[in-house]
């Protein structure tokens, strides 16, 4: 079974994907990292980040790999690991330039639907554009400034800074950001992380909740 978990940027998706998929005993991908490590190499190659053929030129030459596990994912460029880097404020301020472009964005479902089932998807579009016939869809909401306050605990910007940049990056991400209709909508703003995940198992059909989890 997939289950996918979209939401808005740092509505908590990527911790909730990790603890669901724990729970569960299986991977969870982020499809954000795909995005983020495409950033990151067009910028060090000195790319227009405009430049969707000159990018997956690219990215044809220096192919990425993603490792799906449940406590977090990796990203590899060869031997080089890329995972690190990829959460930068230049990295924020450019990807989603880079996720508007629909060659980037066919070469990243086409990497997506390539994973072995089960698994956590979180993203923008998991449950309405590359996985629409998941088992179960969520999409996570809180408003800009808890996830402000949630982000200033990890970043050195302050609260103002990073609210005016996630207002920001939600307008760009609009159009692939929308929930499924199928999905169901957690408002983060008043739950815990571990409320939140519960939430989820919650409403999980009953034989994946009693999966026994495995050391993915
Ligand atoms: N319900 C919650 N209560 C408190 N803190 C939370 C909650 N959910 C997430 N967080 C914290 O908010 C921050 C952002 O969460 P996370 O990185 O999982 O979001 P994200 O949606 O994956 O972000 P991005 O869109 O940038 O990839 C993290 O510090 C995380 O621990
Ligand atoms: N399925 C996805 C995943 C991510 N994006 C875009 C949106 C963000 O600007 C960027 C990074 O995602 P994040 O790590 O913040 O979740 O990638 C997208 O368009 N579709």
């Amino acid at each position: 079974m997939i289950v996918t978990i979209d939401g808005v940027a740092a509505s908590g998706k990527s911790s909730v994907s990790s603890g669901v998929a724990r729970a569960l005993g299986v991977p969870y991908v982020s499809s954000g990292l795909l995005y983020r490590a495409a950033t990151l190499l067009g910028l060090e190659a000195g790319l227009e980040l405009q430049n969707a053929p000159g990018l997956l030129a690219y990215l044809q030459i220096h192919p990425l790999r993603l490792e799906p596990l449940a406590g977090g994912n990796r990203i590899w460029q060869g031997e080089r690991e890329l995972t690190g880097e990829l959460h930068s404020t230049r990295v924020d301020a450019g990807v989603s330039v880079v996720a508007a472009l629909p060659e980037v964005r066919a070469w990243v479902d086409a990497q997506l639907r390539a994973l072995p089932s089960p698994f956590v998807a979180e993203g923008r579009d998991m449950g309405t554009n590359v996985f629409p016939h998941a088992g179960a869809k969520f999409y996570l909401t809180a408003s800009p400034h808890v996830r402000a306050q949630r982000r200033a605990q990890e970043r050195p910007e302050d609260v103002p800074a990073i609210e005016a940049a996630l207002i920001r990056r939600d307008a760009l991400d609009r159009v692939q950001s929308a929930p499924a209709p199928d999905a169901v909508v957690i408002d983060t703003g008043p739950l815990t992380l571990d409320g939140v995940i519960q939430t989820i198992l919650a409403q999980l059909p009953e034989q994946q909740r009693s999966r026994p989890a495995s050391s993915v």
